[in-house]
């Protein structure tokens, strides 16, 4: 990230709560973005963690967001219930499972629909959440040797989440590769595949994505519903588009689409490039007073 945008996301976190949400890990978006006063959504949102400092007149209370959302599967769980003789936090329900859990936030999922619980650390969710990682590695090797002959095929791992580039791939090579992929994860029917932008995105078959993750977001800090409250989110990635879909159906806030193409979104305005983004930043530090957001599009 260039100082230039760094400083602009940095004023911006100054006046209003900013949550940085990427597919890639947490940790790789920290070290990208190097600011301690915002929020990180790594893994297409699995792992949400809050300031660690708190940015002059935001009003959120945010060091207690902690929350992981890859962790997992009723098979797991249940193994790891047999294993240890932890009592459920969540509903005894036999379809209900335990997700992940740091500081104050229980999730379980439903059927693979995940439901917030305020609660408290849970070890055994802890140790699925490793149990899941670690399958993930092991996707991570099988991948990476077997893109290994085809020139220019990346896989990158992301915690939660796989992704396997195939920007540098000839375009010749894309439905082997594409099948390759496919066919490994047909031994993993609790991972999903996605499109990304000349990459295929690997990760948990739960229903839980960017939108989620916004949505979780929104609600956790008490700001659903309320008509003072204007979430903004800009994406330039299909999986953007998750989050543009929630601020629609919430019917609050706008999504921004960067694109230099006009593209089939579910976003509400559109930005061409990175440029205009920090210049939109920066304009809307200058124009925090005004009371809606779209003065100044
Ligand atoms: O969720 P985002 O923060 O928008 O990240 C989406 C993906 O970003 C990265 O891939 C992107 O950059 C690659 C070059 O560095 C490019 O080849 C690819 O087309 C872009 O999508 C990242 O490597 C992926 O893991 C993210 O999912």
């Amino acid at each position: 990230m260039s100082e230039e945008m760094r400083d602009a996301v940095r004023g911006v976190a100054k006046h209003f709560p900013t949550a940085i949400v990427s597919g890639r890990c947490r940790d790789k978006v920290f070290n990208f973005v190097k600011l301690n006063e915002l929020y990180y959504a790594g893994s297409h949102g699995m792992d949400i963690k809050g300031p660690t400092v708190q940015s002059n007149n935001v009003e959120a209370s945010a060091e207690a967001v902690h929350f992981q959302a890859g962790s997992e599967f009723l098979p797991v769980i249940e193994e790891v219930t047999k294993q240890t003789s932890t009592t459920r936090l969540s509903s005894s329900s036999a379809n209900t499972l335990l997700l992940v859990i740091e500081n104050f936030v229980v999730v379980s999922a439903m059927h693979g629909t995940p439901v917030l619980f305020h609660g408290t650390r849970s070890q055994h969710a802890a140790k699925t959440n490793l149990m899941y990682e670690s399958r993930v590695v092991q996707v991570y090797r099988t991948l990476t040797s077997k893109m290994e002959p085809i020139p220019g095929a990346k896989v990158e791992h992301n915690k939660f989440c796989l992704s396997v580039h195939f920007r540098c791939v000839q375009e010749e090579e894309w439905e082997s590769l594409n099948q390759e992929v496919r066919s490994v994860l047909k031994e993993y029917p609790d991972l999903k595949l996605t499109h990304g932008r000349k990459v295929l995105e690997i990760r948990p078959s739960i229903k839980w994505d960017k939108g989620k993750a916004l949505e979780f977001l929104i609600k956790s800090l008490g700001y659903a519903g309320r008509s003072d409250v204007f979430p903004i989110y800009i994406g330039d990635d299909r999986t953007d588009e998750d989050a543009f879909k929630v601020l629609r159906n919430m019917g609050q806030g706008i999504g921004i689409l960067v694109s230099k193409y006009p593209k089939e979104t579910a976003a509400s305005y559109s930005l061409r490039e990175p440029a205009e983004v920090k210049e939109f930043l920066r304009k809307l530090v200058k124009h925090s007073q005004c009371d809606v957001a779209t003065e100044i599009i």
